[in-house]
């Protein structure tokens, strides 16, 4: 695989290179409430800036549906992006048109632009490899080399991620290299993972993280799991979870799971039971055997904390992903805050893995110098420990 040093090492003084980054940052209405992943992306930008080259930036938002937004405009991204590196960033008000041409063509060396959302062109995620490579050529004709440092996108096949490094010379940003060094460390390949070794799983969806319990089950030691996920699983123990959020459909393969996990899946013992899902429901902590049928659980409780804290506590590698409760509303964030300081509290490498928790933990005002590495890719890190191909990985190898 290309690198950015290559690439620099070949010279870019004047030379127009798109860096595709991800920039989806959560947004409250134009005020970015984690910015995350821009500052992830500035030794890239500032490398090649500094090299003289003229950059043009791309990134998706959100998921608009294949036209122009203005909910999902990259407006705002520019103007801290302009910020956090320190220069005026020219910001085309259109992906491949009239707007980003010409901001494109009047860029100086060493001045920096910022395309629209990639999204708001149906091309950019068109299941059509046809739709997909015209915009693909639209996006290339541009410029002359192409950058990808958007770990948080390389598990999409989309045509800023796939198909432009096939139409253009393509190279791996340090951002994504360093991603991937790390998180090879966490699947076992190099041999090379510390025992114990320990995943905590959150967040809402069972069946978008099935895939990953079922790849991580015999690789790890434990596997602890919280967030909206954990009531599909106490259903399949058995237990009755009121309201709480529940996949169905899933409570087979969740049993299937449990059985042969054979004790490695460390599921709550109490939740956080509330009326409703509000800052303001009144709410209790029971033990997961009695939750009342009209109520719902918005966190992990105390002595779960203390549970899952204990097993974290003599492990030499974790992985994090998802949530512990719904953090966002004060009163349930203390599940992922206690889990969060546990895993802070781990003598060994520790790994976020991206999204929300990358979120959780800069908003509940955690350290991230006390994590080994915050991953920038939720889903992306998911799948590299599934072991699946990484469309975006894939397109830079070849
Ligand atoms: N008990 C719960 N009931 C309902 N929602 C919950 C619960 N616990 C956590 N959540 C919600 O789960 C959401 C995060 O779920 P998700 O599966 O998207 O996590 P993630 O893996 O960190 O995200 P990403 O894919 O962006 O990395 C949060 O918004 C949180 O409020
Ligand atoms: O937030 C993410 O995980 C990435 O930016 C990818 O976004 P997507 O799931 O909408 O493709």
């Amino acid at each position: 695989m290309k690198t950015l040093d290559d690439l620099l090492a070949e010279g870019v003084e004047g030379r127009r290179v798109l860096v595709r980054a991800d920039l989806n940052v959560p947004l409250d209405g134009k005020t970015i409430t984690d910015d995350g992943r821009i500052r992830a992306v500035l030794p890239t930008l500032r490398a090649l800036s500094e090299a003289g080259a003229r950059v043009i930036v791309a990134s998706h938002l959100g998921r608009p549906k294949g036209a122009p937004d203005p909910k999902y405009s990259l407006e705002p991204v520019a103007q801290r992006l302009g910020e956090l590196l320190g220069r005026p960033i020219a910001f085309a008000t259109d992906t491949v048109g009239e707007s980003a041409r010409s901001v494109t063509a009047s860029l100086a060396s060493g001045d920096v632009a910022l395309l629209e959302n990639l999204r708001f062109n149906a091309g950019e995620t068109s299941k059509d490899e046809a739709e997909r490579g015209a915009f693909a050529d639209e996006l290339a004709a541009l410029v002359e080399a192409y950058v990808d440092d958007a770990f948080g996108a390389v598990h999409r096949k989309h045509a800023s991620v796939y198909d432009v490094a096939q139409r253009l010379p393509h190279f791996a940003g340090g951002l994504v290299l360093r991603e991937l060094e790390v998180l090879v460390k966490l699947t076992g390949q190099a041999g090379d993972t510390a025992r114990p070794y320990i995943v905590v799983l959150g967040g809402s969806k069972v069946s978008d993280k099935l895939a990953v319990i079922e790849a991580l089950l015999p690789k790890v030691d434990k596997l602890l799991v919280g967030g909206g996920m954990c009531f599909t699983f106490l259903k399949a123990q058995g237990h009755e979870v009121g309201k709480s959020l529940l996949e169905a459909d899933m409570v087979d393969t969740c049993r299937d799971l449990l059985d042969r996990a054979a004790g490695r899946i460390v599921l709550p013992v109490d939740v956080a039971a509330a009326s409703e899902f509000s800052a303001d429901a009144s709410w209790d902590v029971v033990p997961v055997s009695e939750i009342p049928a009209d109520r719902l659980g918005l966190d992990i409780g105390p002595a779960s904390v203390s549970l899952f804290a204990e097993a974290l506590a003599p492990a030499k590698t974790v992985f994090w992903n998802g949530p512990m409760g719904v953090f966002e509303l004060a009163p349930f964030a203390s599940g992922t805050r206690g889990v969060a300081e546990a895993i802070t509290k781990v003598d060994g490498f520790t790994v976020v893995g991206g999204g929300d928790s990358a979120a959780a933990v800069r908003t509940l005002g955690l350290d991230d110098a006390a994590f080994g590495h915050i991953s920038t890719g939720g889903g992306a890190s998911l799948e590299y420990l599934e072991g699946k191909t990484l469309p975006g990985v894939a397109a830079l190898e070849q």
